[in-house]
């Protein structure tokens, strides 16, 4: 995969491979995970000094959040403040120097930057397969404009195309009763197969993974094109075992895609290229 980018750029992060000065740079194959960090890089492009920021989670929103205590560190930022989606950001965010606080503290927040699961074409995303959706929705929900960053495999025609997971947060007591109701209301909506998320600990991962919040994630497999979000978003949430539901609907005011042809900037009203 040879990409349209520029290759000091890349190779300014993978000192192995950087070149003589005489030498014109050799082409690059770039991975998934370069791609996850130009993404990256170009929303911290948006970042200011002084800004109150949501800090996303997961394999992408790490890099954003590494650039972030970089240009902290090279006293390019100042007085940021980061306001992480979950406990392991939290973790990474300390271990480079941001200052953080809550929501409690900043229920405004100027900018959010995180990766998603799914972005559908209306920028309707599918987040949580780390598990983090509850507290990155509050968080990217109290925020001024809200960047989300993906490589181009996270886009899909319409959500849960992927046949991956869409993650709901539900509360622990009676689980299997909130499964089968998530299971008996999404046969409204195509239908889909509900299963307990597991990995949270024994000797094979059997346990039930359990989020920041002490909760469980039913997992819904859907099977086809659910039709109306919206619709089927408030359908979820009036199940009362639901704590939120992994659809980020109408949130994303900027989408940065990194893939081989380069980057795109879809914005909510408009699209560019560079
Ligand atoms: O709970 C996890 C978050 O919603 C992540 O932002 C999402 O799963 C995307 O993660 P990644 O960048 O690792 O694909």
């Amino acid at each position: 995969m040879a990409l349209a980018y520029d290759p000091l750029f890349i190779a300014s992060e993978r000192s192995a491979l950087d070149a003589p000065p005489s030498t014109p740079p050799p082409p690059m194959i770039l991975t998934q995970e370069d791609l996850k960090r130009i993404a990256a890089y170009k929303a911290v492009d948006f970042v200011e000094s002084g800004m109150v920021l949501g800090l996303g989670t997961g394999s992408t929103a790490r890099h954003a959040v590494a650039r972030i205590g970089e240009l902290l560190r090279q006293g390019k930022l100042s007085d940021i403040v980061g306001i992480p989606t979950s406990k392991k950001t939290e973790e990474q965010a300390l271990s480079l120097g941001i200052p953080l606080s809550d929501l409690d503290a900043h229920p405004v927040i100027d900018l959010s930057i995180d990766g998603a699961d799914e972005v559908d074409p209306g920028l309707n995303l599918v987040k949580g397969r780390g598990g983090s959706l509850l507290r990155e929705k509050m968080i990217e929900g109290a925020s001024k404009k809200f960047v989300v960053i993906v490589d181009e495999s996270k886009m899909v025609k319409h959500i849960g195309g992927s046949r991956l997971a869409l993650p709901v947060e539900v509360v622990p007591f009676c689980w299997r009763f909130t499964a089968e109701k998530l299971r008996e209301v999404m046969e409204g909506y195509g239908g889909c197969e509900a299963r307990l998320r597991l990995g949270g600990g024994g000797e094979r991962g059997e346990e039930a993974f359990v989020t920041d919040n002490g909760n469980y994630i039913v997992d819904m497999y859907l099977e086809k094109d659910m039709g109306d979000l919206n619709e089927v978003s408030d359908a979820i949430l009036r199940l009362p075992g639901v704590v939120e539901h992994g659809m980020f609907l109408g949130m994303a005011s900027t989408v940065i895609v990194a893939g081989e042809l380069g980057v795109k900037i879809k914005n909510k009203h408009s699209s560019s290229c560079f």
